[in-house]
């Protein structure tokens, strides 16, 4: 059997569980008002986990890009997966580590996406470019793909209140491939969105070999040059998360509750849109869906939720 490390007492009493829920909640609402407006659509339970969710994911990911990161080496992300795997035994180490306790027991959450979470911040470590697509949806999968592995169980499957016997066996089915379908679409859709900023910290995450075959050069990526090979090469991309989005969306219809993630794929394709209507100009224009379109979008993914 796993021998864990034993838990060292907190220095200081932990905060309750609804006081956890609420730093969650909080953190989601900064920082994510997209999938704060997701989270609204689910069921008290339900969207509570998602904070939890998120707040891990983002502390995660803060470790490695955060304000505090230039200090973050690998055994710091070693010390955070100890941490994640004492919470996983029952013992939460800090104030935020409570709620997410209690999410993962309550909702049967598995460990290894969270581990494959970590493995993606080390690749943020080691290096910042990539040779191959392979090797980006490798990360893509562990930064992101990865939230749709350990949420599917936050949306259920299975649980719909259909009394139908045939179509609850149909709901069964765990869409895990579509599910981190959804977090690599999601994730294309960041890099793409701030290929500017990234060239700024001296990160390319586009494959080194869809520059060479637009003919289109690092120096070129660094300087922000909009031209013909650009665009080309945007609108290759494009076109591949975009697949990744259409194969998500078959998975969906499986899931218990469908809306909030139906408003979060299509919120987050709307940023592709707009990366278009910006002529592709990553380099000085932020791509954004503006509250209006967010609001406009709901009743859409409403209809999808009932009758994709
Ligand atoms: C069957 C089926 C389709 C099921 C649905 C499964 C599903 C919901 C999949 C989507 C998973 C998802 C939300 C992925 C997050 C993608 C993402 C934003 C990743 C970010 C990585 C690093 O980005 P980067 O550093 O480039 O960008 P920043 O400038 O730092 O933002 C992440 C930051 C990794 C960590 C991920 C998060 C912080 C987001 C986690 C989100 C949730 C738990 C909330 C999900 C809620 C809803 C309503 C979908
Ligand atoms: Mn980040």
């Amino acid at each position: 059997m796993l021998q864990l490390p034993r838990p060292t007492p907190p220095k200081k009493p932990l905060v309750s569980l609804s006081e956890s829920y609420e730093f969650c909640r909080h953190m989601t609402a900064e920082y994510a008002k997209t999938f704060y407006l997701g989270s609204l659509l689910l069921p008290k339970e339900k969207r509570k986990a998602i904070w939890a969710i998120y707040a891990w994911c983002r502390r995660t990911d803060e470790l490695v890009d955060g304000v505090k990161s230039e200090s973050t080496t690998p055994t710091t992300l070693e010390q955070w997966e100890q941490q994640l795997e004492l919470l996983f035994a029952g013992h939460p180490v800090d104030d935020m580590d409570v709620a997410l306790t209690d999410t993962v027991k309550n909702f049967s959450i598995d460990i290894q996406p969270f581990r494959d979470m970590i493995a993606g911040q080390r690749m943020d470590l080691d290096r910042n470019r990539y040779e191959t697509f392979e090797e980006l949806k490798l990360y893509c999968y562990r930064v992101a793909g990865t939230v749709g592995l350990i949420t599917n169980p936050v949306w259920g499957i299975g649980n719909s209140n259909s009394t139908v016997p045939w179509e609850s066996q149909q709901k069964l089915y765990e869409p895990r491939e579509e599910a981190i379908a959804l977090g690599i679409a999601m994730q294309l859709t960041n890099i793409l969105r701030d290929v500017g900023e990234d060239a700024q910290r001296g990160r390319i995450y586009l494959p080194l070999e869809d520059l060479r075959l637009f003919d289109y050069t690092e120096e070129d990526l660094m300087k922000g040059v909009i031209d013909d090979r650009w665009r080309a090469l945007m609108r290759f991309q494009i076109q591949r998360a975009r697949q990744y989005y259409h194969q998500a969306e078959k998975g969906i219809r499986y899931l218990d509750s469908r809306l909030p993630v139906w408003a979060a794929l299509m919120l987050y394709q709307g940023i592709l849109d707009a990366i278009e209507r910006n002529q592709y100009d990553v380099f000085t224009r932020r791509a954004f869906v503006s509250k209006r379109e967010k609001i406009l979008s709901l009743p859409v993914a409403w209809l999808r939720a009932q009758v994709l």
